[in-house]
């Protein structure tokens, strides 16, 4: 495989969404290889339609081995479909979420734990590991305040309407994962201003990519 697999992780609310398309525009114009830019649950027909049903708020009774198989369904369809064809052109891959969020989410808050979720994700994987993952981190507090402004309590999806503990535990196996793999994982915060995490991101990928962007 010769192509880039950079994946960017936090809590709800930690900006990822917003860092990655300002990230896409600056990469776009500075990259010398393709680079596509694609996210987890989704990126493809399949995996979209999976993360319907995920995030359904009407899905309460979901059960939380469900919700993990869910997820690494979507996520060998996507591979497939998607991250290792891209990989295997050379491109240079930009994911928003990846195995890691199983990890936080199912294994931690969930409590299902971390190594019963590695497992199934290993399966789904077949161990393709991101080269880089930029962890953007923020408290549960300030993320869940962003995310709630100008919506209303239904508005928001299944996982985001999960306890402020929930998404606590989340925060701490992210933190602890950054401890656990520190040559891939490096962490942003993510409570500074948007322009600044965003210079940090891309000064991180263009540091470990330098032979990949235009001199
Ligand atoms: N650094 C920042 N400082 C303040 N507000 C921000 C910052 N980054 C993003 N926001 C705002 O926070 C809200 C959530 O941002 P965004 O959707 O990018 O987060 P996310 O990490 O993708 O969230 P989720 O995982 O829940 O989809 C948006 O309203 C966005 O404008
Ligand atoms: C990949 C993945 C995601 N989640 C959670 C995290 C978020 O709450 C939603 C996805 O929505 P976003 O707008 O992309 O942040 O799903 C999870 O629990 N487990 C996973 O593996």
């Amino acid at each position: 495989m010769t192509g880039v697999f950079v994946t960017i992780e936090g809590p709800d609310g930690a900006g990822k969404t917003s860092a990655i398309k300002k990230l896409e525009r600056m990469l776009k114009k500075n990259l010398q290889v393709d680079l596509i830019v694609t996210r987890e649950p989704g990126g493809i027909p399949i995996a979209e339609k999976i993360r319907q049903i995920i995030l359904d708020p009407k899905n309460m009774e979901m059960d939380e081995r469900t919700e993990a198989l869910l997820y690494a369904a979507a996520r060998r369809q996507h591979l497939i479909e998607k991250i290792l064809p891209a990989l295997e052109k050379n491109t240079f891959v930009l994911c928003d979420r990846f195995v890691d969020s199983s990890l936080a989410y199912q294994g931690a808050g969930r409590k299902i734990g971390v190594e019963a979720v590695a497992s199934i994700n290993q399966f789904a994987t077949e161990g393709l590991t991101p080269d880089l993952t930029l962890y953007l981190d923020v408290d549960p507090e300030t993320g869940l305040n962003r995310i709630q402004k100008g919506r209303t309590q239904a508005e928001l999806d299944r996982l985001d309407q999960e306890s402020a503990v929930f998404h606590q535990r989340v925060q701490h196996e992210y933190l602890k994962l950054a401890e656990q793999f520190p040559e891939r994982i490096v962490t942003i915060n993510a409570r500074k201003g948007l322009d600044q995490v965003v210079t940090e991101c891309y000064q991180v990928i263009k540091q470990k990519y330098a032979d990949k962007f235009h001199s």
